[in-house]
């Protein structure tokens, strides 16, 4: 499969729900090589700016775009995306390639209208893009840096314009991969084979334990993979599973939302000593969890629980307790771009109820003395210290624990917490607070 065809496939797809990376994952290995890269950086880029892409086409093409088929509609938004950004890209090539598409699978009558609004596309909107970049309105921003308007709106309602726009911009950001090392592993000596591969890592000057990388490289392909070396894991989420580690005395750690086990394999590689029960509703994500922990060797020490996280009852009352509850992923929408287009106000407001609930379910569970981590991947307050406020309103055996904040990017949370501001391609956007339940 060639490239442009593997981006349409997979776009195709995307648009009927799936992730990127599982749509991207399942063609990977019948793309051809040399045009892997190209697949991918035209199917992000695509989804990156979705509604910019959508403006133009709206601007410039004759037909209403809600009656062109799939196909149609998904080499259009291609197209124009490739032109605005694939600087190095041949635009005839481009053009000609998607309007081969058309002839091959499409409709007849679409063939020269994708050639006809593609070309114009090219010659003209570049004033038009530019304008948005240059406009001081919020709404323009969030356009320009393919961040969903109420989004945009609900930063600036939250915080104030000039945050919102800060956060508009870095959502538009391009992320790359950062990996996590395993207890014992030598940086020197891991980026040393790392580079060896024909890749370039360096060592991060945040965290200790992470390689940065500047590009995001199938990670299976990744040495020391296999073995459990290494966990591709942005470095914002590294630094939930340490602010557990750094009070951990002893006992049981649950982790109410272990999802795949990202957290939990670090939880269990960086405490040695400790086991962990580990819940999620969903019986997949336990799947892949239970196969995390025996690349990280660390199967022993987990018990893993299917069911929800309202109910379930641990074995042993915990001690520390790892609530990453499930959220909108605002702070993450750099990194699967797809999300943002799927989530919605109602969907902030929906989420809140529900981690208000398990934040209520965590704290009735934990060990008098205990400690909780509420942690999520967005940038919504609804999501973050609204829920934190809410419950400690109700319990005044809370308190929240002083957090170190080691990094110009992490801010304090209002009032409560620390926001990870997604400010560098390997730090996402994030939120925990650190919460201890009196004895
Ligand atoms: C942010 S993800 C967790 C990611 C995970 N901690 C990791 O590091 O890989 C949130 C998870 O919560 C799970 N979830 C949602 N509602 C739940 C509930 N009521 N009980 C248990 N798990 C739930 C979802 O299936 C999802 O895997």
């Amino acid at each position: 499969m060639r490239g442009l065809e593997a981006a349409l496939t997979i776009y195709g797809e995307v648009q009927n729900g799936a992730f990127a990376s599982e749509a991207l994952r399942k063609v990977y290995n019948n793309i051809a090589p040399a045009d892997r890269k190209l697949a991918a950086t035209l199917v992000y880029c695509t989804l990156r700016r979705q509604s910019l892409w959508k403006t133009v086409l709206l601007k410039y093409c004759k037909r209403n775009p809600r009656e062109l088929p799939p196909l149609t509609m998904n080499a259009l938004m291609i197209g124009i995306a490739g032109i605005v950004e694939l600087k190095h890209f041949a635009l005839p090539v481009l053009i000609n390639g998607l309007v081969q598409a058309i002839k091959n699978s499409g409709e007849t009558r679409d063939i020269g209208l994708v050639n006809a609004v593609l070309h114009t596309v090219a010659d003209e909107s570049q004033k038009f893009i530019e304008g948005l970049k240059k406009s001081s309105a919020l709404r323009d921003q969030a356009l320009y840096w393919g961040v969903p308007g109420w989004a945009a709106a609900l930063w600036s309602k939250e915080l104030s314009i000039p945050e919102a726009k800060r956060l508009v911009r870095a959502s538009g950001m391009k992320t790359y991969l950062s990996l996590r090392l395993s207890r014992g592993v030598d940086r020197s000596q891991y980026i040393e084979e790392y580079n060896a591969s024909g890749r370039k890592g360096w060592a991060s000057p945040f965290l200790e334990f992470s390689v940065r990388t500047a590009a995001n490289p199938y990670p299976v392909d990744l040495p020391g993979f296999g073995e459990g070396r290494i966990m591709p894991q942005s470095e914002s989420s590294m630094l939930v599973p340490e602010l557990i580690a750094k009070r951990w005395k002893g006992g049981r750690i649950l982790d109410m939302c272990c999802g795949r086990g990202v957290k939990t394999g670090q939880l269990a590689d960086i405490l040695p000593e400790a086991h962990i029960e580990a819940w999620d509703i969903s019986e997949g994500k336990i799947k892949s969890a239970r196969f995390e922990m025996m690349r990280m060797h660390t199967e022993d020490r987990v018990t893993f629980k299917t069911g929800d996280s309202l109910s379930l009852v641990p074995d042993e009352a915990p001690s520390a307790i790892l609530l990453d509850a499930p959220c909108t992923g605002s702070g993450t929408w750099g990194r699967h771009p797809e999300s943002k287009w799927r989530c919605s106000p109602e969907q902030v407001q929906q989420n809140s109820v529900l981690q208000k609930q398990l934040l209520e379910r965590a704290v009735s569970l934990a060990a008098p003395g205990g400690i909780i981590v509420y942690s999520t991947c967005s940038l919504f307050r609804d999501e973050n210290e609204k829920v934190i406020a809410d419950v400690m309103a109700r319990h005044p055996e809370l308190i929240e624990l002083p957090a170190e904040r080691t990094a110009k990017f992490m801010v304090k949370g209002k009032p409560y917490g620390t926001t990870v501001m997604p400010s560098l391609p390997w730090v996402d956007g994030f939120y925990m607070t650190l919460l201890a339940k009196r004895k």
